[in-house]
């Protein structure tokens, strides 16, 4: 397994220690740059050695990229660009994106409890293709001077083909209803999309499918979040989306993933950013990235009971009523990042000692 981005030697063997402890099984561990930690140390924000590690481990956790420092940097030389070149070298197309509004956190959702309970969707998100990496792209000057930036988004029928059949198969494993969300009222890429998907579904006669405009499902996911189970759609509007969806569970801070390819290693990350605005000030809530880990362990590995012994922690850590301040509502124990990290690892195994 692979560590990105929190590059501290000792923070790894300490994670690696504590994961033996976890789940019973013994991790070789490799910690390799990414991002800004990648720029500061090695001056490119995805070293090749970075990539090369990555191909050739099991699974590959990711810490969030990004920081004020290097917001002005030229695209090449920007965090992001270190994040979407592993995606791109992984080629980890579909990325699972889950909103459950767990019953202990329904206060903690902006929505109304009758709207938010019970809430328990799937993001299916095209990873590797759309505006985020279509050609043309770049600056340049209109016939007026006028200085442009453009991009591309554009979807052959493999790359379409291939997402759907990950969401159906998906939605097979949940509630077997899938909604599609496009722009197929204005978009080409967005037609394309329709017509595959509608395509594909042949493949899936036991599953529903319907089709849904992306301004129109951004709405509902506030105003009847419950309709939806799975949910394809590409990688712009599964961005956008997602974030949205997490709200409901309480905090963007809740919100793991994993991103899968045809072979090779997962890449499993929370959905959130570095949250440059609380870093430093041991706030931050853990249990996105711990429930990265949990989906690495099932989807990465194959390490089904593992993967839920870290779910159970964490519901039973937020039992025993433990909550960072993203997720905080009157009446629990308000603790920051660390505590929180240490009361999951509690939960987990009560004779972890806290120095391991
Ligand atoms: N996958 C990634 O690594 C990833 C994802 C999104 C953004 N980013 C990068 O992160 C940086 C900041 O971006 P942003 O501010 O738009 O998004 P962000 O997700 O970092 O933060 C958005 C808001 O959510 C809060 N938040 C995020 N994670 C939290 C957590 N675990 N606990 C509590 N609160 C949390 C932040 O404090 C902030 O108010 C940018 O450089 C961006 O490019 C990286
Ligand atoms: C940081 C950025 C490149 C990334 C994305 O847009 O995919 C992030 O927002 C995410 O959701 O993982
Ligand atoms: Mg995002």
């Amino acid at each position: 397994m692979m560590i990105l981005d929190c590059f501290d030697q000792n923070k790894t063997w300490v994670l690696k220690k504590k994961m033996d402890f976890v789940v019973g099984i013994e991790f070789g561990f490799k910690e390799m740059p990414v991002g800004g930690a990648a720029l500061d140390l090695m001056g490119v924000p995805l070293p090749e050695e970075t990539l090369l590690a990555a191909k050739q481990s099991d699974a590959v956790l990711l810490g969030a990229i990004g920081g004020y420092k290097w917001d002005k940097n030229q695209k090449h030389f920007k965090p992001e660009t270190g994040l979407l070149q592993l995606r791109e070298g992984l080629k980890v197309f579909a990325n699972l994106r889950p909103a459950c509004v767990l019953p202990q956190l329904v206060d903690a959702s902006t929505l109304k409890k009758e709207v938010a309970e019970g809430v328990d969707l799937m993001v299916v998100r095209e990873l590797s293709g759309g505006i985020y990496f279509g050609k043309p792209r770049g600056f340049g000057t209109n016939e007026n001077g006028d200085e442009i930036g453009f991009n591309t988004e554009v979807y052959a029928t493999y790359e379409i083909d291939r997402i759907a059949r990950v969401a159906f198969e998906t939605a097979r494993k949940r509630g077997r209803k899938l909604c599609s969300v496009d722009k197929a009222n204005v978009l080409e890429a967005s037609m394309l999309w329709r017509q595959r998907v509608m395509a594909i579904s042949s493949e899936y006669p036991d599953i529903e499918l319907s089709h849904m405009y992306v301004d129109n499902a951004a709405m509902q996911l506030v105003r009847n979040p419950k309709q939806f189970d799975t949910i394809i759609t590409n990688n712009i509007f599964g961005d956008i989306l997602s974030d949205e969806a997490s709200m409901i569970t309480g905090s963007i801070g809740m919100l793991p993933s994993a991103s899968l390819g045809e072979a090779g290693p997962g890449l499993f990350e929370p959905i959130h950013g570095s949250a440059p605005d609380i870093a430093g000030q041991d706030k931050a809530n853990p249990l996105a990235t711990v429930l990265s880990a949990a989906m690495l362990l099932k989807y990465g590995l194959g390490e089904e009971k593992a993967s839920q012994r870290i779910e159970t922690a964490v519901l039973d850590t937020l039992n025993r009523g433990f909550r960072t301040g993203d997720i905080y509502s009157e009446g629990n124990k308000l603790v920051g990042c660390k505590d929180m990290g240490e009361e999951v690892l509690k939960s987990i195994n009560p004779k972890i000692p806290a120095a391991v």
